[in-house]
């Protein structure tokens, strides 16, 4: 493989893609406290022991918020969420996204940040509403982290892309209920294609592993450059 000069540093705007941008610093707290209590609530309905009389209440409450919060969507399909980093760093991800997604209570609360050693990194911890396996997390869920932590890692880079081809390694189960690692960084580029490599750890140890070849979408007005 031929690696082209270094990545651009400049991070482009989804604005200049046509794309929506909210501040994640405008989401109101309201929300994104709601979506942590959302999150609590699927994992509390997936594992209850309530009778049927609680089930029931239960359910009449649900709906009565799910009726509440209905309505015209808050963000039109697409808008993106501007992230301040640490130092300052910008990083663009979709606002509903369903791995990252800050309003999107079906995500796991991810967040990648730059580590000191190049790349991204995440802790996360997968409740029992990621479970495949017994007590382990569902394959196509690590599948689904390591390709949204290779996308963001040449997002970050300044080469947001699509995913044209990923390939996952399963080394060891993975549990649920435990602080995972993610890492993930650019390996090189090759014209429009980045490459990129990513792992999720538990205990230091391997769990799963991924590598993909991303394909930089063009910007408005270079296409074909
Ligand atoms: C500003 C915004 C910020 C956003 C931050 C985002 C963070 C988001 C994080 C989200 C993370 C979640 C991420 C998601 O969920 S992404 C969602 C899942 N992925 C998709 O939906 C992608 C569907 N596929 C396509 O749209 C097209 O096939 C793409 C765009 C990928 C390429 O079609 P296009 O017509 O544009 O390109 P090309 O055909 O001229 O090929 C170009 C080069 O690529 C090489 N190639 C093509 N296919 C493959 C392949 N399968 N393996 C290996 N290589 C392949 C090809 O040989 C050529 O290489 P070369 O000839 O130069 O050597």
């Amino acid at each position: 493989m031929t690696v082209d000069a270094k990545p651009v540093a400049e991070l482009p705007d989804p604005r200049d893609y046509g794309l929506a941008v909210v501040g994640e610093e405008e989401l109101p707290a309201e929300l994104t406290s709601l979506v942590a209590e959302v999150r609590s609530l699927v994992d509390a309905v997936a594992h209850t022991r309530a009778g049927d009389e609680e089930l029931s209440a239960a359910r009449a409450s649900v709906a009565e918020a799910a009726a509440r919060l209905r309505g015209g969507p808050r963000h039109e399909i697409g808008t993106m969420v501007r992230h301040i980093r640490d130092g300052g760093r910008v990083e663009y991800g979709t606002l509903t996204n369903l791995v990252a997604g800050p309003t999107n209570a079906a995500a796991p609360p991810l967040r990648l940040d730059t580590a000191p050693e190049g790349g991204l990194r995440a802790q996360v911890r997968l409740n029992g509403t990621y479970q495949g396996p017994p007590g382990l997390v569902h394959g196509g869920w690590l599948a689904a982290l390591l390709d949204q932590a290779l996308g963001a890692a040449a997002g970050a880079e300044g080469m947001p892309g699509l995913t044209a081809h990923l390939d996952v390694d399963y080394r060891r189960p993975t549990p649920l209920n435990t602080p995972l690692e993610i890492t993930s960084r650019v390996t090189g580029t090759e014209r429009r294609k980045v490459f990129v490599a990513a792992e999720i750890r538990h205990g230091g140890e391997v769990t799963a592993e991924g590598t993909a070849v991303m394909v930089r979408i063009d910007l408005p007005g270079e296409e074909g450059a």
